[in-house]
């Protein structure tokens, strides 16, 4: 097993001797896993996480919601969460948000309930991701933040232990993180809150049904009737002991795997029904050619063409609703055997890197035939051959570098542990496997 601490950088990415045939287990959903953590910090009562992810990301929010006056035990695979007490006195608390896009937004707007004053940074890169319209929308809802008017990192939340709430309009088109971060605090405001978006369409919206089905799950009251509104009735939020489900986006990689090389790959409790979006992989794995079946006893099987990726069928799709699946499928276009062509995914350049930049070139600079435009990207087929791939401290590009180095021999993924995000040891776990 390679651990990540002898991992070499760059790390030559295993290349398949043949069609991988594997059954799998993965780690927990970073969505639901950091959603759980927020609603668990407040709740009438003490909450379990049980089968929590841990990595980065979640770590991350474990520590902010401890500082905020939430301890969050994170000992054993099942974390209790003790909420947020109206009698803990002021706190002056420090977040890291390192680049986990659910810790800077969803925590500021918890911190507004907090007596005190909750300073927020985060890895470097993290001070150009997008965060001023929660800013924005913050203060127009009663709390005071303090920051230098670029709406970006660093930033502090000055808590006066409530906040008023109400209407708040806002342009949530480069994330629908802005939207859940409001709706997850907003039963506690004192008016609740409703959000209306008023902008380009807002991306990834089964995030935000996930958001809206984590709070009625705990009795919270939301009315999403009406398109781009979203409003959360003022109430308790019920404590829960709740199961997080395998992250379907993290399992892209590993199905990538299966249809790369012609093989079959298995991810076991692959929920039948989920708000997570990587279930759209069903689909888009299935355009691409290859067999997909679900049951409930194995989960989820990808079987890929039996020429592996000379057998794949390119793909035209616009993946605005499940952005953070591109990076692994545009490793599949680029490695299939007709021309594709991802569109609606202007926003993830504002994720952990500019993704369709990132992806262009270190896909390009492989030999991939690949054209950026404003909102995606378009592929031919071509030839590729070995090279270093760079990751730009993104988990997702370190995936696709993967999933080109298990068919491609001499690719070199440069800080493969990047992607301790939002799995830990997936080197060794993805090593295992080829
Ligand atoms: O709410 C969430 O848990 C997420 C929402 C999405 O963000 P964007 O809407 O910014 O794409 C997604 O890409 C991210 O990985 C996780
Ligand atoms: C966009 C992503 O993460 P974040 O939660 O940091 O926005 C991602 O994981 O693809």
């Amino acid at each position: 097993m390679t651990s990540s601490a002898t991992l070499a950088d760059p790390w030559p990415a295993p290349v398949a001797t043949g069609p991988v045939e594997a059954v799998v287990s993965l780690p927990g959903s970073k969505s639901l896993t950091n959603r759980a953590l927020v609603l668990a910090a407040l709740a009438d009562r003490p909450s379990v996480v049980r089968r929590a992810l841990r990595s980065r990301d979640t770590m991350l929010m474990a520590q902010a919601l401890t500082a905020l006056g939430a301890p969050v035990d994170t000992s054993t695979e099942d974390w209790a969460v003790t909420p947020l007490s109206a009698s803990a006195g002021s706190v002056a608390a420090e977040v890291d948000c390192g680049l986990a896009g659910t810790v800077m937004r969803f925590v500021p707007p918890v911190a507004g309930l907090v007596d005190g004053t909750v300073a927020f940074d985060g890895d470097p890169h993290m001070r150009n991701r997008p965060v001023g319209e929660v800013l924005t929308a913050l203060t127009a809802l009663g709390v005071r933040v303090d920051d230098d008017g670029r709406g970006s990192l660093p930033f502090t939340v000055v808590g006066t232990g409530a906040v008023p709430g109400g209407t708040v309009v806002i342009d949530a088109s480069a994330s629908s993180q802005f939207v859940s971060a409001l709706l997850l605090a907003g039963a506690r405001y004192e008016h609740g809150v409703d959000v209306r978006h008023d902008g380009k369409p807002v991306p990834s919206l089964p995030h935000i049904e996930m958001t809206v089905a984590m709070l009625r799950d705990r009795g919270v009251v939301v009315d999403d009737a009406d398109a781009n509104r979203w409003a959360v009735a003022p109430g308790p939020v019920a404590g829960r002991d709740e199961a997080i489900e395998p992250d379907l986006s993290n399992a892209a990689p590993f199905l990538a795997l299966a249809a790369v090389t012609g093989g079959t790959v298995t991810v076991r409790h692959w929920p039948e029904r989920t708000t997570q979006p990587g279930d759209l992989l069903r689909d888009l794995l299935g355009a691409m050619g290859c067999r997909v079946s679900w049951t409930a006893d194995d989960g989820l099987t990808v079987a890929g063409p039996g020429d592996g990726h000379r057998g794949l069928r390119g793909l035209d799709v616009d993946l605005h609703e499940a952005g953070e699946l591109a990076p692994a499928m545009a490793a599949l276009c680029a490695l299939a055997s007709t021309p594709s062509h991802l569109r609606g995914i202007a926003h993830i350049r504002g994720h952990e890197t500019d993704r369709l930049a990132a992806l262009a070139q270190e896909l390009g600079a492989l030999g991939a035939d690949v054209t950026e435009h404003p909102d995606g990207l378009s592929f031919r087929p071509a030839r590729l051959t070995g090279g270093v791939f760079h990751t730009y401290a993104d988990h997702r590009m370190a995936h696709a570098g993967v999933v080109i180095g298990a068919v491609v021999p001499g690719t070199l993924v440069e800080d493969v542990a990047t992607t301790s995000k939002t799995f830990p040891d997936f080197a060794s776990f993805w090593a295992a496997l080829l």
